[in-house]
């Protein structure tokens, strides 16, 4: 496994400076949340980092290698799930090795046991072993996200993104989509970076938070530095009182310890 280092990244788009000279440097294993509003570059960011987007100026290195380019190391987790309905959640998470079993192995589910039994031990990570067989288009949108978290793990990455995982999901929901994510990770010590919007699902489950705004990084820091000053020079001015619903649902969980 290896360190992933952004580097100088500055995206545009024409005229739209999506991110702007953004440095950081994140040791394998660590759970990094990304927090920003709207449009402020995060999922540029991730995009980035998964080499779907390709740096104006700038690069990323994973190890001492450059990413420009999708590649098997690095797992996406997106907002809209991305799994196929008619398949069944265990389908859906086997197919997360078609890198390295080819698509017609994968499309005729010819995979050997091993593969198989990654696919299953996955889906227990997620808690979904009982729902194995179950459609994926049957199941709720925490759990259809939880089967992108197993696919993700069946393809064995070291690094996981996931761009906004719990963004039309209701507070409890949520919670179990963070708390498997994070069990996830921990459990196989992947490097693991996700954008929320919710300051305090962020605050409870994160390990390290990097702020963006306007596409520059102004925050960089660890639970305890993710103060009430800390979240308002990444949110600004904005009214931040729904972002801090979704943990407990108590808005004076904004009042984050300084
Ligand atoms: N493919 C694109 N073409 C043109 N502009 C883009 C493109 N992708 C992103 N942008 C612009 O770049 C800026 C950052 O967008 P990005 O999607 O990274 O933000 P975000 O923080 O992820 O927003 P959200 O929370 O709404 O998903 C925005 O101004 C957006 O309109």
């Amino acid at each position: 496994m290896s360190k992933i280092v952004v580097d100088s990244l500055t995206k545009q788009f024409g005229e739209t400076v999506a991110l702007d000279d953004v440095s950081f440097e994140v040791p394998e294993g660590e759970f990094v949340i990304i927090l920003g509003v709207s449009g402020s570059g995060k999922s540029t960011l991730l995009r980035s980092m998964c080499g779907l987007t390709s740096p104006s100026e700038g690069q990323i290195l994973f190890g001492d290698e450059p990413i420009t380019a999708p590649r098997p190391e690095i797992a996406m987790i997106f907002q809209q799930h991305n799994i196929i309905g008619d398949m069944s959640a265990y389908s859906n998470a086997l197919s997360g090795g078609v890198h390295r079993n080819g698509l017609l192995t994968s499309i005729l589910q010819l995979q050997d046991k091993e593969e198989k039994h990654r696919a299953l031990e996955a889906l227990d990570t997620v808690g979904l072993l009982d729902e194995a067989e179950k459609k994926a288009r049957r199941m709720s949108g925490g759990q259809q996200q939880r089967v992108g978290i197993a696919r993700a793990l069946v393809q064995q990455s070291d690094v996981l993104l996931a761009d906004e995982p719990v963004a039309s999901l209701d507070p409890g929901s949520a919670q179990d989509v963070m708390r498997y994510l994070r069990a996830a990770s921990e459990d196989r010590g992947l490097s693991t970076f996700c954008s929320l919007h919710q300051v305090n699902i962020a605050r409870k489950f994160g390990h390290r938070f990097i702020g963006l705004r306007n596409g520059k990084k102004v925050f960089d820091g660890y639970r305890d530095d993710l103060t009430i000053d800390a979240v308002d020079k990444i949110y600004g001015d904005i009214d931040t009182e729904g972002m801090f619903v979704g943990s407990s649902g108590d808005p004076k969980e904004k009042e984050v310890k300084a």
